[in-house]
């Protein structure tokens, strides 16, 4: 079977095609700047050049035709004809307390999809746009969703409430969910693999750390406690979202600075983290050159992401009463050995003792970092929310085939 997995963006689409006989990807790219004369589309396929262009896509319908024009291209294609695309798969952000695991898109889901638009006006709105689009362009293929939320709806009360008048979870739900899940989830289950025990018997934290930033405590393989709150903000500083502040500083800000709710909550989400500390860029690439060159402000920025991220470490180990592997994931996570390297100095209390060496090798795959007689075991984990997606999608899909299959026979014996 082929999928297509979707991840929707306000401004872009990235999607990967898989045939899921041996889980390969057959092709995989994306369609960036959505909505403006210079869009850019890409297509990445094993063994053959990477094909690049720039064009007008307006919205993402279109978007979605050129991605199925793209994958369908007698010349520059993967499959002879869009008919082969037998389900696809998409990644939503938030799914609210409603969903606590993948669905098969129908006219309910799309409602409550809806409903969580307030909750996550950057994502969910976008992902609509990816179903609908699909449908458009794909009428009758089933779809799925997988939400980033739904690995995180087994915390305890005792973390997902915020302290404030309950009413305000009643009346709006307002509450911490978390996010990344599907990413957390997937590294966890690797981890568990890759230190041959099972995922029950361990306490881990996975380090999620990208553009947006998560940090989860996972206890007996589920999501105990997680950074991110009500919406993707809360937690750790990211390439432009501040993470944890002191809530007081919105509406100081907003009095002094004369700013509407919408200038601070762009302040928040767009202008602050490492691109505000720095002084120069959201990209970890970039603040780890200035740094070589003697920037202080790129220092700084380095170093205030680095001391909020051991906090975390530090009271998730607290949270589950100890910690046995620690993951680092996602674009800085997979990649930044000197971050990993800063993270893990001052955590020695814990037992925590890198292998330079092993933490300086550049490999795409799973692999441990830590000494041999380090008490905590450090891994670094490729993430594949792709491939999770595709699967549930897989899942969904074949049981809803074989449970119409069954009802059809039992239609014929009567
Ligand atoms: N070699 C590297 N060294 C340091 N940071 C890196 C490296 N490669 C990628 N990154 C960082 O990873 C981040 C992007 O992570 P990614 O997981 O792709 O983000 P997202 O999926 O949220 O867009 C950027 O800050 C980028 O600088
Ligand atoms: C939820 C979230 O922050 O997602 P991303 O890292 O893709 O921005
Ligand atoms: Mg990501």
């Amino acid at each position: 079977m082929k999928i297509l997995v979707i991840n929707a963006g306000s401004s872009s689409l990235k999607y990967q095609l898989y045939d899921m006989t041996a889980e390969t990807v057959l092709a995989s790219g994306s369609v960036e700047r959505i909505g403006m004369e210079t869009s850019i589309v890409t297509q990445a396929v094993p063994g053959r050049p990477d094909m690049r262009e720039v064009s007008e896509i307006l919205d993402h319908v279109t978007a979605v035709k050129r991605l199925l024009d793209m994958i369908a291209h007698p010349e520059y294609g993967v499959i002879e004809s869009i008919a082969e695309v037998q389900a696809v798969g998409h990644r939503v952000v938030h799914g609210g307390e409603v969903f606590k695991q993948s669905v098969l898109v129908d006219e309910t889901v799309k409602l409550e999809i809806r409903q969580l638009f307030d909750l996550a006006p950057l994502h969910n709105p976008a992902h609509m746009m990816g179903i609908t689009a699909v449908e458009t362009n794909l009428p009758g293929v089933p779809q799925a969703v997988v939400f980033d939320t739904a690995f995180h709806q087994t915390m305890p009360e005792v973390a997902y409430l915020y302290p404030i008048p309950k009413v305000l979870y009643r009346r709006h739900k307002i509450r911490r969910y978390g996010f990344h899940g599907t990413s957390h989830h997937y590294v966890s289950d690797q981890a568990a693999e890759l230190l041959g025990r099972p995922l029950d018997e361990l306490k881990m934290i996975s380090c999620h750390i990208g553009n947006g930033a998560s940090c989860t405590a996972i206890q007996h393989g589920v999501s105990v406690d997680t950074s991110m709150g009500l919406t993707p903000l809360e937690g750790l500083m990211m390439g432009t979202r501040s993470g944890d502040l002191d809530p007081a500083i919105v509406p100081f800000t907003m009095n002094k600075e004369d700013l509407t709710l919408s200038d601070v909550n762009s302040m928040l989400n767009k202008h602050s983290g490492l691109v505000a500390i720095s002084g120069l860029s959201s990209d970890m690439r970039e603040i780890e050159e200035a740094m070589a060159e003697g920037d202080r402000n790129a220092r700084l920025a380095f170093d205030m992401y680095v001391y909020r991220l051991r906090k975390y470490i530090g009271a998730y180990t607290a949270v589950m009463d100890g910690v046995d592997a620690l993951v680092f994931t996602a674009g800085i996570g997979e990649n930044s050995s000197s971050l990993r390297a800063e993270v893990c100095k001052n955590l020695s209390y814990l037992g925590v003792k890198l292998d330079d060496a092993k933490n300086g090798m550049r490999t795409k795959k799973p692999r441990e970092i830590s000494a041999p007689d380090s008490r905590v075991r450090v891994l670094v984990i490729p993430t594949n929310e792709e491939l999770l997606i595709a699967r549930d999608t897989y899942k969904l899909v074949t049981e809803q085939a074989s449970s119409l299959s069954g009802q059809r026979e039992e239609g014929t014996d009567a």
